[in-house]
């Protein structure tokens, strides 16, 4: 679902992300953790193109499309129906004064999902938020009436609305506390297991990582200082770096 090869993104000369190797496949899930400043957004951005301004090389191919390569209309279709994007705060990114349920209709007839006379897009949107483990009564609400683990559900249920094969969470949970935090993170490993959805989060949250990824990817400085099996990068780290991460947790 994601393969990158030697992957390097630059803005005004200076490296800001280096990743040699980075594949997830379907029902899999890779974290990307390291402080902030170390490149984990710019890398999870380069993966849809959305990284304006930068000089970027290697190969990058998601859900088949060579991104570094596609036309904007071929990046368009994957990006959001194929390959969705979770931010840390998605209801800053919906429309305050559009009722969800009306948002994700707009967005299911844009990428044609649900068209056609069998009229499935209620079912579908019904589907998706029971998915997230959301009421159906949500769809009637305004962006400003949810919470925030619930915005984050609603993302993620778009997604999937929309068939996304791929997920790419950014910092999906920090701004949330810990009891819906576990809600979240709970949804993810659902859908990645019943979906086959391949999950790519980008974390500082090295606690949340370990419940959840199967590799793990360290970042410092704009490159990958130590990457491999969560199991065994977050108990034996071979990299002083990983170790000091791990030593800071509560
Ligand atoms: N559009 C841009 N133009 C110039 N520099 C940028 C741009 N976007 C990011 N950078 C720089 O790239 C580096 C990596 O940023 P990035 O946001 O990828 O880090 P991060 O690890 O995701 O951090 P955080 O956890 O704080 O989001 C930073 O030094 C940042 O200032």
């Amino acid at each position: 679902m994601i393969e990158v090869r030697d992957l390097q993104v630059r803005y005004a000369g200076r490296l800001v992300a280096g990743v040699p190797e980075l594949d997830v496949g379907a029902g899999e899930c890779v974290a990307i953790v390291g402080e902030s400043g170390s490149g984990k957004s710019t890398t999870l951005l380069s993966l849809l193109g959305l990284t304006e301004n930068a000089d970027i090389s290697g190969h990058v191919r998601v859900c088949g499309v060579d991104v570094l390569t596609a036309s904007p209309r071929r990046l368009r279709e994957i990006r959001g129906a194929r390959a969705a994007l979770v931010m840390q705060s998605p209801q800053s990114a919906l429309s305050p004064a559009t009722r969800l349920g009306v948002l994700m209709r707009r967005a299911l007839r844009l990428h044609g999902v649900g068209s056609g006379k069998d009229g499935r897009l209620d079912e579908i949107m019904a589907e998706s938020v029971a998915a997230v483990m959301l009421d159906r009564a949500i769809l009637r609400r305004y962006p400003h009436e949810i919470s925030g683990g619930q915005a984050q559900r609603f993302a993620i249920a778009l997604a999937i609305a929309l068939g996304a094969e791929v997920i790419l969470a950014d910092e999906p949970t920090s701004a949330l506390d810990v009891t819906v935090q576990a809600e979240v993170v709970g949804v993810l490993r659902r859908l990645r297991e019943e979906r086959d959805l391949a999950l790519l989060l980008v974390s500082h949250d090295l606690a949340l990582v370990s419940t959840i990824a199967d590799r793990v990817l360290v970042m410092k400085d704009g490159e990958v200082v130590e990457s491999g099996p969560a199991a065994r990068v977050l108990t034996e780290p071979s990299h002083p770096y990983t170790r000091e991460l791990l030593e800071a947790l509560p």
